[in-house]
């Protein structure tokens, strides 16, 4: 079973023979304990409510698949698919520091090269040397190619752009370029991340901008997550840590919320515990 899987938390539901009154407490506990929030619980118990006196059901399964399909055509209201058909494909990876940035950037590399895509990836996160060299060690892994600063503190925005010259020089697909996660100067953060686009795009279209969240911090990433989608036209949703979390709910709050739809999810911290994201696939394991 899946950490993030609501299996525990509706055990007491499904121990009971038919829906009563205590169905639907132990349902909102469960929903609300897994982070999907108080106004996505409410309008799933809602609908749910509807359902269960629609098709005059008593039993505890029913309403089982019941939630299963209600989540699922939640999540699917937007559309997952990576939009990365440009060559190359240039993707902006954004996100606050500790979030898993640099470890999905290695792990969506290998996902990519195991496609049969050729990958370069831009480490533009050039105050500190360490991380720049953890992203090339996973980016080495991932069979992909390495730019790095030329020396300590250059303007990302050129490391960025030396990035995407490389692929277009080396008939690379696909351009991942990894930005600098400092929030303390959210401003000025955020006025950097432009900069790096807007250098980027003299030479390229930028094909997405994946937000990488880590799943396990609730509120906090929602707070996060609405900084970066008013300030950095962010395309796309990645969840990291979902292994260690039991708030799946989380992944539809976030959706809901911002509106942009979760593409990648993380579930671990090795090469390959990167997938794309499946509405159906996820419902099923959240909710068995
Ligand atoms: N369990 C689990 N751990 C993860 C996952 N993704 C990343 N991590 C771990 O989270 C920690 C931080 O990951 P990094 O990739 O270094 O995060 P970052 O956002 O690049 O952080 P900085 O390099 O400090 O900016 C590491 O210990 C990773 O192994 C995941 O999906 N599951």
């Amino acid at each position: 079973m899946a950490s993030f899987s609501l299996g525990g938390a509706l055990r007491g539901m499904f121990a009971r023979r038919t829906i009563d009154d205590e169905t639907w407490t132990d349902l909102e506990d469960a929903l609300i304990g897994a982070d999907f929030g108080p106004d996505v619980t409410d309008q799933i118990v809602e609908e749910l409510r509807g359902k269960v006196a629609r098709f005059r059901t008593t039993d505890p399964k029913d309403l089982q698949r019941m939630l299963r399909e209600t989540i699922e055509e939640r999540l699917a209201r937007l559309d997952p698919t990576l939009t990365l058909s440009a060559r190359p494909a240039v993707v902006l990876v954004v996100g606050v520091n500790g979030v898993g940035k640099t470890t999905t950037i290695g792990k969506f590399a290998k996902f990519l090269t195991n496609y049969g895509r050729t990958v370069v990836v831009g480490a533009a996160d050039t105050f500190r040397a360490a991380a720049v060299e953890q992203l090339a060690t996973w980016a080495e892994r991932a069979g992909a190619q390495v730019v790095r600063p030329q020396q300590a503190g250059q303007d990302p925005a050129s490391v960025a752009f030396q990035t995407v010259e490389k692929a277009q020089r080396d008939g690379i697909e696909i351009v991942l370029i990894d930005t600098a996660g400092r929030l303390q100067t959210k401003s000025g953060l955020m006025d950097e991340l432009g900069k790096v686009r807007r250098v980027v795009e003299k030479l390229e279209p930028v094909a997405e901008v994946l937000l990488v969240l880590d799943a396990t911090t609730g509120q906090n990433g929602l707070n996060q997550a609405e900084a970066f989608v008013q300030h950095a036209g962010v395309t796309g949703l990645v969840l990291t840590k979902l292994d260690g979390s039991a708030k799946g709910g989380f992944v539809l709050a976030v959706q809901e919320k911002t509106g942009i739809p979760i593409k990648l999810i993380g579930q671990g911290e090795g090469i390959g515990d990167l997938t794309g994201f499946s509405p159906s696939a996820f419902a099923q394991q959240l909710v068995g």
